[in-house]
């Protein structure tokens, strides 16, 4: 007997597949590092001259680098999809609504394994001194 489907998540649906999707266009470059970054707020756009805002978004299947910026502490603040955050070798999942902390001087790198992109609000404060 035919299952009938009672409830389906966006984040959990299978997407489409075939000429000019994002997975076909992802498939023909050769590296997954696959972001966007729009800077909100630069450091010296800001009285202290310590913050700065910017808005990722992370797209299907992709992931960031990663890196470490010892002088900075930062925020994220997810805004929508849901991807996976590494900080300092430890992996748990974030999703929209979410707000991840980042200390100083830890490695940290986002992926996004899902077939929505991932968007995050981020803000670095640096040091004092
Ligand atoms: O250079 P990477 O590791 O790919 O990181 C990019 C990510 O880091 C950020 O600088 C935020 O820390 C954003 O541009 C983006 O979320």
């Amino acid at each position: 007997m035919k299952e009938i489907l009672k409830k389906r998540n966006l984040l959990e649906a299978e997407a489409e597949t075939g000429n000019n999707t994002f997975s076909d266009i992802l498939s023909k470059v050769d590296s997954n590092v696959v972001r966007d970054t729009l800077m909100l707020l630069r450091e010296n756009e800001s009285e202290s001259g310590r913050i700065k805002v910017g808005y990722t978004t992370i797209y299907p299947q992709c992931f960031t680098r990663g890196h470490i910026h010892a002088p900075l502490e930062e925020v994220y603040f997810i805004t929508s999809g849901k991807g996976i955050m590494e900080i300092e070798g430890e992996k748990f999942e974030a999703e929209a609504g979410d707000v991840v902390y980042i200390p100083f001087a830890k490695f940290h790198r986002t992926e996004n394994p899902y077939h929505l992109p991932l968007s995050y609000v981020w803000i670095t404060v640096k040091k004092e001194g």
